[in-house]
């Protein structure tokens, strides 16, 4: 699978989603935060701004729904033309049941967790889902801090996707920078959600690939994956 670089929109300027997009070709996909003032205390995009975004690029889609009822709305977000939906277990209803929705549509099923939120309850549903997402800020906001108090969740989630034999990334997202990779990467996690440090940077695709070879590099350092 290989380490993954996904730049967060949130930190991009939405009146110019299309330039920002086209910034940062090297980008394995781009990370779209759907957010309802509900589930988070923030509001940002929808169906029609992804469905719009959709049509301007040939990235992958890494939708990202912070939301309430997505048993109701991640299958929407497929049919808009993403290639992987992450859902919040704190707010699906039926998760397994989604997930088997969202792959039955040809899509990748994510199942998110926020900082307070621990893994060991959901061993059982992992094999069900094509990733992980591991929150390394609170949802709601680009540009907080990273919490490195959750390393230990991230190494814990390695350890139950190795004994699930199965091939499931692990994301993590929040305060993702040349600084705070490293620890990411030597926790086990593969794949790298990166707002204000990639769209803050002077040359955002630059950033991105600064981002990999740091990835690179410790992973090939530790043999942690
Ligand atoms: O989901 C979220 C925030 O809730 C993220 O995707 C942020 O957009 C990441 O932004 P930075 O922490 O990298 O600035
Ligand atoms: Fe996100």
């Amino acid at each position: 699978m290989g380490i993954q670089i996904t730049p967060s929109i949130l930190a991009a300027d939405f009146a110019n989603l299309d330039r920002d997009i086209a910034a940062v070709p090297s980008a394995d996909a781009i990370h779209v935060d759907v957010m309802d003032n509900h589930f988070v205390p923030n509001l940002t995009i929808g169906l029609p701004v992804v469905e719009a975004i959709r049509k301007r690029t040939t990235h992958d889609l890494d939708l990202h729904l912070m939301i309430e009822d997505p048993d109701r709305w991640a299958p929407e977000y497929v049919e808009a033309g993403a290639q992987s939906v992450s859902f919040h277990v704190e707010a699906a209803a039926a998760p397994v049941r989604l997930a088997r929705e969202l792959r039955a549509l040809g899509a990748k099923a994510a199942l998110g967790l926020k900082p307070a939120t621990p893994i060991e309850p959901y061993a059982d549903i992992l094999a069900e889902f094509d990733k992980i997402l591991i929150m390394t800020v609170e949802p709601g906001f680009g540009g907080q801090a990273f919490l490195d108090i959750m390393m230990p969740k991230v190494r814990r989630t390695r350890e139950l996707i190795k004994g699930s034999g199965r091939q499931i990334a692990l994301q993590v997202d929040g305060g993702i920078s040349e600084r705070t990779i490293d620890q990411a990467i030597a926790a086990g996690a593969d794949v790298f959600v990166a707002g204000s440090a990639v769209y803050g940077a002077d040359d955002p695709d630059a950033m991105v690939r600064s981002l990999r070879a740091h990835a690179d590099a410790e992973l090939h350092q530790n043999h942690v994956h």
